[in-house]
C-alpha cells in the first residue's frame, strides 16, 4: 500500500479529501479554524480511503474525526507516562495510574470502527462471490489483509488480531503525526510573516492563483519544502523515536551499551545541538536550501532524522511526505491566514510520545485564488 506506485493510483483519493477540506474552509471563510483539527480529518479520511475506501462524511464524520482525534491524542499521551508497573512488574495487576485501563478503552474504539468496515467488506465479500462466483473485489489494503488471513500453512498467513493490529499502527502513526505537524508548519509560518510571504509567493508562482495545487507541483515547491523541513528540525513529531533493543553488547562513543537494554535517541536535542547547527534555536528554512547540505528524510544523515534512520524507519514517509506537503500547500494557497483578533501565537508543547502543540493552533483565513470557482467545485 505504501509504495510508491500504489501512493500514485491512490492520488485521486487523497485528492478528493483535500478539495473537500477545501471547500470546508471556503464555508466557513472569516471564522477561526482549528487548524489541526481540519488537518486530522483531511488525513484520515485520506487513510481510510485508502485502507477500506470509505471516510468519515458530512457533520457526523467532522464529531467523529473530531473524537477520534482526542483519542489519539490521549493514546500518545498513554505511550509516554511513566507507569511504575514498569518499574515493579507485580503491581501491573493493579493498573495504579489506570494507564491500562485507559488504553484498552481508546483501542476498543478504535477496534469499533475497524469492526465496522471488515464486516462491510466481508459481507460485500461473500455477496459478490454468491452472485457471480467471481472474485473481483477492490484491492486496497484490507483486501489485502483479508486475502492473507488464514492461508492453510502459508508463511505469510495472518490472524483478524493481526489484520486489526496493522490497521491500528498505521491509523494511530499516521494521524496525529502529520496533523501535529501541520499545526507546528502554520505555527511557524504565521510567526514568520516573512516566509509566509516567500512561500506565498512561490505558490502563486508554480501553481497560479487560477489554480489548485497538484502533486505534479511538489517537486518545484522549493522554499515551502524547505519550511517543512525547518520545522521538523526544530519540532520533531516523535522526538525519542521508538526504541531499540540492541541484540549485542557494543560501545558506541566511548559508552558501553549492554545487550538486552532499551536504548532512547533524543533526536529533539541532535535538532538543536549548537556544535551541528547554526543559531540553532532560529528559524531560517533556508539552511535546508544549501544543495549540498545533504539533509533530506533518508535518515542517512544522523544530525537529522526526523523519521527515524535504519531498519525500523517510519513505514509510512513516502504516504506522510505527500500528505504533509498537500494539505499544507494546498491550505496555504487557497487561503490567506490571520490569527484571530486579539490572540498570540504559542508554542510549548505537550508531554506525550508525539510532541503535540499544547494549545491548538487557530487562525482566520480569507480567499486568495481569483476564480472562487475552484473553492466550490
Ligand atoms: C508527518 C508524519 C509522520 C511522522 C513525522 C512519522 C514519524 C515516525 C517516526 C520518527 C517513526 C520511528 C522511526 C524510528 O524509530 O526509526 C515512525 C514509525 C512508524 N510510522 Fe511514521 N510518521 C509519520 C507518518 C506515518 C504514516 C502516514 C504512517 C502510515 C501510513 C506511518 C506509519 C509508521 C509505522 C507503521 C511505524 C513503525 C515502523 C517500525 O517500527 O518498523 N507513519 N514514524
Amino acid at each position: 500500500m505504501l509504495s510508491n506506485a500504489n501512493l500514485n493510483s491512490s492520488y485521486t483519493l487523497r485528492r478528493e479529501e483535500v478539495k473537500k477540506s477545501i471547500r470546508n474552509v471556503y464555508d466557513k471563510i472569516g471564522t477561526p479554524i482549528d487548524l489541526g483539527e481540519l488537518a486530522f480529518v483531511t488525513g484520515v479520511n485520506a487513510l481510510m480511503n485508502m485502507l477500506w475506501g470509505d471516510s468519515l462524511q458530512g457533520e457526523e464524520g467532522t464529531k467523529t474525526g473530531a473524537e477520534f482525534k482526542r483519542l489519539v491524542g490521549e493514546l500518545v499521551v498513554l505511550f509516554a507516562k511513566p507507569n511504575v508497573s514498569d518499574f515493579f512488574p507485580m503491581l501491573a495487576m493493579f493498573d495504579l495510574q489506570g494507564i491500562e485501563r485507559k488504553g484498552k478503552r481508546i483501542v476498543q474504539y478504535i477496534e469499533r470502527i475497524l469492526d465496522s468496515a471488515i464486516e462491510k467488506r466481508m459481507n460485500s465479500n461473500t455477496d459478490k462471490n454468491e452472485g457471480t462466483g467471481q472474485m473481483e473485489q477492490r484491492k486496497d489494503f484490507l483486501q489485502l489483509l483479508l486475502e492473507l488471513r488464514e492461508q492453510d500453512g502459508a508463511a505469510t498467513s495472518i490472524s483478524m488480531r493481526q489484520v486489526k493490529a496493522m490497521l491500528t499502527d498505521i491509523l494511530v502513526g499516521g494521524t496525529d503525526t502529520t496533523s501535529t505537524m501541520v499545526e507546528w508548519v502554520m505555527a511557524e509560518l504565521m510567526q514568520h510573516p516573512e516566509a509566509m510571504r516567500k512561500v506565498n509567493e512561490e505558490l502563486t508562482e508554480v501553481v497560479g492563483l487560477d489554480s489548485l495545487v497538484e502533486e505534479s507541483h511538489f517537486p518545484k515547491l522549493h522554499y515551502l519544502d524547505a519550511v517543512i523541513k525547518e520545522t521538523f528540525r526544530l519540532h520533531p513529531a516523535l522526538p525519542l523515536l521508538v526504541p531499540r533493543c540492541p541484540s549485542q553488547s557494543s560501545t558506541v562513543g566511548g559508552y558501553y551499551i549492554p545487550k538486552g537494554c532499551m536504548v532512547w535517541l533524543n533526536v529533539w536535542v541532535i535538532h538543536r545541538d549548537p556544535k551541528i547547527w547554526e543559531n540553532p534555536l532560529e528559524f531560517q528554512p533556508e539552511r535546508f536550501l544549501n544543495e549540498s547540505s545533504n539533509l533530506d528524510y533518508s535518515g542517512n544523515n544522523f544530525n537529522y532524522i526526523p523519521f527515524g534512520s535504519g531498519r525500523r524507519i517510519c513505514a509510512g514517509l513516502p504516504l506522510a511526505e505527500k500528505t504533509l506537503m498537500y494539505i499544507l500547500a494546498s491550505l496555504l494557497h487557497s487561503f490567506e491566514w490571520k490569527l484571530p483578533h486579539g490572540t498570540e501565537l504559542e508554542f510549548s508543547d505537550d508531554f506525550g510520545i508525539v510532541t503535540k502543540k499544547l494549545n491548538p493552533t487557530v487562525a482566520v483565513p480569507t480567499p486568495r485564488l481569483s476564480n472562487f470557482e475552484l473553492y466550490t467545485k
